[in-house]
């Protein structure tokens, strides 16, 4: 069974290996939304695979790291494209949830990366 949980952030970012005339070498900012995939067997007890609430809480202060921050000074997303902004994130929550299949960042609603590990 799979399950996702979608989450939201803002942030700034900049693109520092894109060419100077490409307009995302500039600082801007973007409305993040996040989508963690997770799979498992449903436990037949609980009805779940695992507890929204319990990824939330996984989540929560890895979030809190990326909303309203400039992207580029955390360490790790020094170039923080969408793929290694995915890449981060699931580097980070996977340790605390296991079942953890794949993470989704969207920049706009019409672009997106997924990494599954
Ligand atoms: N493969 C990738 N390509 C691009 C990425 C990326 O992370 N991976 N990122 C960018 C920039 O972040 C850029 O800001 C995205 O462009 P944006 O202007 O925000 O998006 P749109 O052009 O779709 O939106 P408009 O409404 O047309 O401004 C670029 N490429
Ligand atoms: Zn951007």
């Amino acid at each position: 069974m799979k399950i996702t949980q979608a989450f939201t952030f803002e942030a700034a970012h900049r693109l520092p290996r894109v060419p100077e005339a490409h307009r995302c070498y500039r600082m801007h900012g973007h409305s993040y939304r996040v989508e963690l995939c997770l799979e498992a067997p449903v436990d037949p007890q609980t009805g779940f695979v695992i507890d929204f609430f319990e990824i939330e809480a996984a989540f929560g202060p890895i979030l809190q790291r990326l909303d309203h921050h400039c992207l580029n000074e955390i360490e790790g997303l020094e170039n923080p494209t969408a793929e290694n902004i995915a890449i981060w994130i699931f580097d980070r929550v996977k340790p605390f949830v296991p079942q953890l299949a794949s993470v989704r960042i969207y920049e706009t609603p019409q672009c997106w990366a997924e990494y599954e590990g």
